[in-house]
């Protein structure tokens, strides 16, 4: 090459052969290191072994232990995500909150659908309730309906009337029963997860339904509802081997479901008559045909029928749809307010020193004239603290379900559309790594100090028994303000025993929600004068 630029040009244009190389090898490195990420993320999650023909896992979960604990045990087997198959349904078992959060973050879209077994079929109108009805316009509606008009903030301080009177007379009641006592200091014996049951179920119907004085048919509703509850928790075999729906005939569950959903329609339909026939009078009378005013809405059927009366009732049913709301909030609101109650009392009365912590919140903060108001709630941080360890502990419905519409993925795991999500709350909200000190136990301190900025709103995915997600409880308002109010007033209000020395025993039943095995009894003596609880 007789050119002297060219030949200059080609020298330093050449690279030395190091250079090359390594060119080279950072190049595979980042080729195999981007299939490697592929190959995970292809993974399945690991398979719990020991399926068994047709019934998958399901002899797994058929033992004589709640599901959560039988999946934690697996989950420290099988690590924070793993797969079973139950029936023929596929199912990904979720504990640790990091994957918790990608599920509710990043894939929320594809886990916003939920299961329909044959119970809720019948007794909760199929697919009409928020709950259960499919992701998508209809439920985006009739979500933003009852957030904005049944649950929003200033709807519940409309209702706060309602609320507290109810509060009022249960506890009143209660406190006449702890003084029919024989002995001065001898207490009542009084079985408080029924009366919790009781005063959550009061204050729901007032507030849906507007009932304040029960009668044969709020009895009758009240007791078919607690049929309705035992029936969800029945194994269906069509649920999830639908080949075997024979045998739910033969057992007669089918027919036993039909006529409870019977019985609660008959009994919803004359409440939701009842309030049409309200609202044709009140109109008559006062020679108006225009709806009922802010003020005489007094329940959630009262605001559901005007706002069918201004057509902006979603779908295409809106009778069928006030009794499939109505039913929901009670399904929705007495069970989980109940349960947490009792747990929170159970842990109390084996951690007296809690207990006592909490009085002397209680009488410094709100004094020894007067019960607690919803107002102290905010100056009451132990109590505070108390329900969130509680629920921590013994989260109401220990497993959240979803069910994904799309292929997905979840921690590096590939994840096929039609998948059921499990989230077990119950392992997740006692994990060591993020609980430390002695994750078991009962220290509402926990969140006073370490913990204090965590709250149940569904962003703290390490504690979130109301779920995450776009699909996440619209009541936990309304629930914190009537189980912070009820907890705080028996506490403050009664000398609370057990009837032995012994430990309050903390077996739970084995359905879906995480009810106290044994009833919770509880010796009461009133801690002031009876001008107190008047
Ligand atoms: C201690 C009380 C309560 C607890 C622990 C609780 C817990 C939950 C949980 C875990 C979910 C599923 C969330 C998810 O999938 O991410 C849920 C959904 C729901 N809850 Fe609650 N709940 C409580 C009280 C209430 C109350 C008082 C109401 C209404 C008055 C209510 C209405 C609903 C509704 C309508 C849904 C379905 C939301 C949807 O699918 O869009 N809950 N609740």
């Amino acid at each position: 090459m007789h050119n002297p630029t060219l030949k200059k040009w080609i020298r330093t244009s050449t690279l030395p052969a190091p250079i090359i190389v390594s060119f080279i090898v950072i190049l595979l490195f980042y080729f195999f290191k981007k299939r490697s990420s592929n190959m995970i993320k292809t993974k399945k999650a690991p398979e719990v072994v020991g399926a068994w023909p047709v019934i998958g896992h399901l002899n797994l979960l058929s033992v004589p232990k709640p599901a959560y604990i039988v999946l934690g045990e697996l989950a420290d087997q099988y690590g924070p995500a793993f797969s079973i198959q139950f029936g023929m349904h596929p199912i990904l078992v979720v504990s640790s909150w990091e994957l918790v959060k990608a599920c509710f973050t990043t894939n929320d879209k594809f886990f916003s659908s939920r299961l329909v077994n044959k119970a809720i079929k019948y007794m909760f109108y199929d697919q009409k309730t928020i709950s259960f009805a499919p992701h998508g316009p209809y439920w985006r509606e009739l979500r933003k309906m009852i957030t904005l008009n049944l649950l929003s903030n200033e709807r519940l301080k409309m209702l706060k009337h309602q609320r507290i009177s109810e509060m009022d007379a249960c506890l009143k009641k209660l406190y006449e029963l702890s003084t029919k006592r024989k002995d001065e200091n001898a207490g009542v014996l009084v079985d408080m997860s029924k009366w919790f049951g009781d005063i959550s179920f009061n204050v729901v119907t007032r507030i849906v339904a507007g009932k304040h004085i029960f009668g044969p048919k709020t009895e009758r509703y009240k007791n078919v509802m607690e049929e309705a509850r035992c029936l969800m928790d029945v194994m269906v075999f069509s649920d999830v081997m639908p080949y075997l729906g024979w045998l739910d005939r033969l057992r007669g569950v089918d027919s036993e479901i039909k006529r409870t959903a019977k019985e609660l329609d008959s009994v919803l339909e004359s409440w939701v008559d009842e309030h049409r026939q309200k609202r044709v009078s009140i109109a008559a009378g006062i020679g108006r045909i225009v709806n009922i005013t802010e003020e005489e809405e007094i329940d959630f059927i009262d605001i559901m029928l005007s706002i069918i009366a201004k057509n902006k009732l979603p779908g295409d049913d809106p009778g069928t749809l006030i009794k499939a709301i109505v039913q929901e909030m009670y399904l929705a609101a007495w069970d989980n307010t109940t349960v947490t109650l009792t747990w929170a009392l159970c842990l109390l009365l084996n951690n007296k020193q809690v207990l006592k912590r909490a009085q002397c919140e209680l009488d410094a903060q709100v004094g020894k004239e007067r019960q607690v108001e919803d107002s102290d709630i905010n100056t009451l941080p132990y109590i505070q603290a108390i329900v969130k360890e509680s629920m921590r502990l013994y989260p109401p419905g220990p497993i959240i379900e979803r069910e994904t519409t799309e292929d997905c993925d979840v921690g590096g795991f590939r994840i096929p559309a039609g998948t059921r999500l499990w989230i077990n709350l119950w392992k997740l909200q006692r994990d060591p790594n993020v609980w430390p000190n002695d994750p078991q136990e009962f220290q509402p301190e926990r969140f006073l100090n370490g913990h204090a900025d965590i709250d149940m709103k569904g962003q703290h995915f390490e504690l979130i028994p109301f779920g995450s997600g776009r699909r996440m409880c619209p009541g936990v308002s309304f629930s914190l303000q009537v189980m912070h109010l009820v907890l705080a007033r028996i506490i403050h209000g009664f000398e609370l025993k057990t009837p032995t020395d012994a430990d309050i025993d903390m077996s739970t039943t084995l359905g879906m929600i995480s009810w106290k095995a044994t009833p919770l009894e509880v010796l009461l003596t009133p801690r002031f004068p009876s001008v107190f609880y008047m």
